[in-house]
């Protein structure tokens, strides 16, 4: 199923804190940073926050240039995203400034928490119980689908952040790094204690502004089982976009191909008809410029535009196999293959039949298709 964009936002102290334990916010960011996150929330449909920052920081989550609403006006938008905080307890103040600034306010919480909730915002906000505990995937899956959300930014806690960190639902962190010290162990950090990814995340972007340093970070690493991640979604975007180096053909598919090891390090990428091999297949060619050694390969993930092949005339072995020999068990792909060259081919099937578990997004097969047109009729 299709989620929303989720971009976290934060800033830090160099101790790596969110805040103090003082009465008031603390602020971290540089006045031109807070330009800054002003622009990102202008860009987004909606902004979320922990019921615990309503506490702690009597939040209004507006957007503040009133060029930057005007615009969203001009586009057909609400002046301000869509505000919304995720509870427990439905323990909310009623007088908070959220509730009383900006467009609409949503309450994602529990069905226990709902009927306090409720109870104490009447009509300010629509509370939404997701059963009798908030799975934050049924969160993100209401958010898309029923009010609409394409681009969410998320602006803490730290007990929110790190739970869509974790469950690989990030696909963004913009963190500012802040040169001051909190020194304070009762403080909230940005990331708790728990498991995260292994490895490391990807370094998208760097910039200085003011005294602060913005970092953008991808996670990278694969999913482990058959829900997809942000990083899988990631992943296979940039096979679908490696398509687009494949030579035309009227006789092939265009594909693109990436092999990515379980720590999120890139392996070997391919695409069709790559280099001067006129027939090799994209998962082929990634394949090709990986050591049959390496040890990475049995907790790998293929990613593949289209499913990889099950049978094909101008090689003894289908992509499929190819996979299974290598020892990876784990492929994501957009678009299951088509009767247009190989009637019945079924790559999935046989992936499947060999232990390898197949991961469909279908919310990516147009993606997919795009340099194939031609040949779909
Ligand atoms: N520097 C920065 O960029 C930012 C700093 N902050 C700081 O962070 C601090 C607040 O962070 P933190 O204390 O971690 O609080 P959070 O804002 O992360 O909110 C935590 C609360 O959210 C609700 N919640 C979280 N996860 C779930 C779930 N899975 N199901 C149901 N409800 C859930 C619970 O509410 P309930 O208790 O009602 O059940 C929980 O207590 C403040 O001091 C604030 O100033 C916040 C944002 C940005
Ligand atoms: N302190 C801090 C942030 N705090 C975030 O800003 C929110 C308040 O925004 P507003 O309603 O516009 O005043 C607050 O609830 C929290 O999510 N953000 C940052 O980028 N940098 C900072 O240093």
């Amino acid at each position: 199923m299709p989620l929303p964009y989720v971009l976290l936002s934060a800033a830090v102290s160099l101790d790596g804190y969110l805040d103090d334990t003082g009465p008031e916010r603390l602020l971290l960011s540089s006045p031109a940073d807070f330009d800054r996150v002003d622009e990102v929330r202008a860009s987004v449909d909606a902004i979320l926050v922990g019921a615990g920052t309503i506490r702690a920081d009597n939040p209004r989550l507006l957007v503040n240039s009133a060029e930057r609403r005007a615009a969203r006006t001009r586009a057909g938008r609400s002046e301000c995203p869509l505000k919304v905080t995720v509870t427990a307890s439905g323990d909310l103040d009623p007088a908070a400034n959220f509730w009383h600034t900006g467009g609409e306010k949503l309450v994602y919480t529990t069905d226990k928490g709902a009927e306090r909730a409720s109870g104490l915002l009447g009509s300010s906000a629509d509370v939404v119980p997701l059963g009798p505990d908030l799975d934050w995937r049924d969160l993100l899956e209401h958010l898309h689908d029923v009010r609409g959300v394409g681009r969410l930014m998320v602006e803490g806690g730290g007990q929110v952040h790190t739970q869509l960190l974790r469950q690989g639902l990030a696909d963004e962190l913009q963190l500012v790094l802040a040169p001051l010290f909190v020194g304070d162990p009762a403080a909230p950090r940005l990331f708790g204690p728990g498991g995260y990814q292994g490895g490391r995340l990807r370094l998208c972007d760097t910039r200085r502004i003011e005294d602060v340093v913005l970092m953008r970070y991808e996670p990278t690493a694969p999913g482990a089982g058959p829900v997809p991640t942000a990083a899988d979604r990631h992943w296979l975007r940039t096979a679908c976009e490696l398509a687009a180096l494949c030579p035309p053909s009227d006789t092939a598919f265009s594909v693109g191909a990436v092999v990515v090891a379980a720590d999120g390090t890139e392996l070997a990428r391919g695409h069709s008809r790559e280099g001067a091999d006129p027939v090799v297949h994209a998962e082929e060619a990634a394949l090709a410029k990986t050591d049959p050694a390496d040890p990475r390969l049995p907790g790998a993930t293929v990613y593949s535009s289209l499913e990889p092949c099950a049978r094909r005339a101008s090689r003894p072995a289908p992509c499929a196999e190819r996979i299974l020999a290598a020892g990876v068990r784990r492929v994501v792909t957009a678009w299951r293959e088509p009767d247009t060259f190989v009637a019945g081919a079924d790559g999935t099937g046989v992936l499947r039949a060999g232990g390898a578990q197949v991961v469909v997004l279908p919310e990516l097969e147009e993606l997919a298709k795009a340099p194939n047109a031609h040949l779909l009729g």
